[in-house]
């Protein structure tokens, strides 16, 4: 099947596009060089790949996530801008819920190996996403890139309490694969590892069902594993002076590349949820701050009531961690939960696989975790058992730009 009439392009109008436009006008689209955007209000739509920011920050969580942290095994630097150049250009293309390369799973000759692997062929944008970032093990020597490592990338702490397995934290490159559909997930991640072959390898990856976390005021707030509303008193794309203040890096931060991108924090949380299982609600309800069933703070009524700390334990976990507690940081937070199937114990490998975006993990992430691996009741359930930290560039601003252009100029 040819680009032009890959059914791909066509479903990845999305449901409002088709509507709008007709197929006439989706054939004339499909022949622009720039892709037709849609934006996602329907879980089958497009959001637009170039801009200020990257997507899947700010972005309305999806409901599904792949997550994966590669590891560069070239040493040659223009190597590695080429494969960033690659990816992007497929980015772009996947996003609008197209094949990955030109020609496509079908459209190449048959003697080559497709350009796309097709298992998303016939399956529209479903808001997917992906979002680059750059692990602190990059700004070594291999591409003169240690002058360039922003200070906002220090390496964090050790937290008491957590296990981490060096196999799966760390990484010196990111991408977030967000979407609606794990499918399209799947297929972005693992075209952009089968582009990077001979150049990057897959250090770990993570997938991720059920958002945990509302970015949106117009989202309900989902919850998580352990059964409570997750995402009530994270900061929202809305919230326009706190995006500007605390998620988006600027120049004058100190590393002018990184001027409207953010800091990402991955954390797998692993939950011994048998034991959370067999705990009173009471417990629970104190553990948290807020009620299981509205999800409204200790002492109120509605999820959205404001919080009332000194109506909750002194070690609750909203009290730790709400901003008053730490000079009024805040963070974005887009997590999702995973189940990795059972540990071989009879226990199921179960938790949450904790994502915050932020300017300065040194003032928002760090003395956060620092309280909650002190204090928190919940470290009973929870075991901190992988760690990513990676600086995401701002936004590709249009076909001539790349990931990272800013880092590598
Ligand atoms: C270091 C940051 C945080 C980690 C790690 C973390 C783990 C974690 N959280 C929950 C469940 C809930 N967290 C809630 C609120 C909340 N959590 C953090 C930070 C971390 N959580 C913040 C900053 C906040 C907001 C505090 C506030 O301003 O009120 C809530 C309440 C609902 C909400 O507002 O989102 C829940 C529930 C789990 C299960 C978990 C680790 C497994
Ligand atoms: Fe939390």
């Amino acid at each position: 099947m040819s680009e032009h009439i890959s059914r791909r392009k066509i479903f990845g109008l999305g449901a409002a596009g088709v509507a709008a436009a007709g197929a006439g006008a989706i054939a004339a689209r499909s022949l622009l060089a720039e892709p037709p955007v849609v934006h996602a209000s329907s879980t089958s739509g497009a959001f637009p790949f170039y801009g200020e920011h990257q997507a899947g920050i700010v972005t309305p969580a999806q409901d599904r996530l792949h997550f994966v942290a590669f590891d560069v095994t070239t040493t040659r630097r223009e190597e590695l801008t080429g494969l960033l150049q690659e990816w992007t250009a497929a980015a772009a293309r996947l996003t609008q819920g197209r094949d990955a390369g030109a020609s496509g799973a079908v459209g190449g000759p048959p003697e080559a190996a497709p350009d796309d692997t097709g298992e998303a062929l016939g399956l529209p944008a479903s808001g997917l996403t992906l979002t680059v970032g750059f692990g602190a093990s990059l700004f070594d020597d291999r591409f003169g890139l240690a002058a360039r490592r922003p200070a906002a990338l220090a390496d964090l702490p050790r937290f008491p309490g957590e296990r981490l397995i060096p196999e799966i934290s760390g990484g010196d490159i990111c991408v977030q694969a967000c979407a609606h559909d794990p499918q399209v997930a799947v297929h972005a991640i693992r075209n952009l590892a089968r582009i990077g072959f001979g150049k990057v390898t897959v250090r770990w990856s993570q997938l991720g069902f059920g958002r945990t976390s509302s970015t949106s005021r117009a989202q309900t707030t989902p919850r998580n594993l352990m059964g409570f509303k997750d995402g009530t008193n994270n900061m929202k794309l809305e919230d326009d002076d706190l995006v500007r203040d605390q998620l988006w890096a600027a120049a004058e931060d100190g590393a002018d590349w990184m001027a409207g991108g953010s800091y990402l924090v991955t954390r797998k949380i692993r939950m011994t949820i048998e034991t959370w299982d067999r705990t009173s609600l009471r417990e629970q309800e104190d553990i948290f701050g807020r009620d299981k069933n509205e999800g409204a703070p200790a002492g109120k009524k509605n999820e959205f009531d404001p919080v009332d700390l000194a109506a909750m334990k002194p070690d609750a976990h909203v009290r730790l961690a709400h901003p008053t507690a730490h000079a009024n940081a805040h963070l974005l937070r887009r997590g999702y939960n995973y189940v990795d199937g059972s540990d071989g114990l009879g226990r199921l490998d179960a938790g949450l696989f904790f994502i915050a975006y932020q300017r300065d993990p040194r003032r928002q992430f760090v003395p956060v975790q620092m309280s909650l691996a002190k204090n928190d009741p919940l470290n009973e359930y929870i075991k901190h058992v992988s760690s990513g930290m990676f600086a995401c560039p701002p936004g590709v601003r249009d076909a001539g730009d790349y990931w990272g252009r800013q880092l590598f100029a």
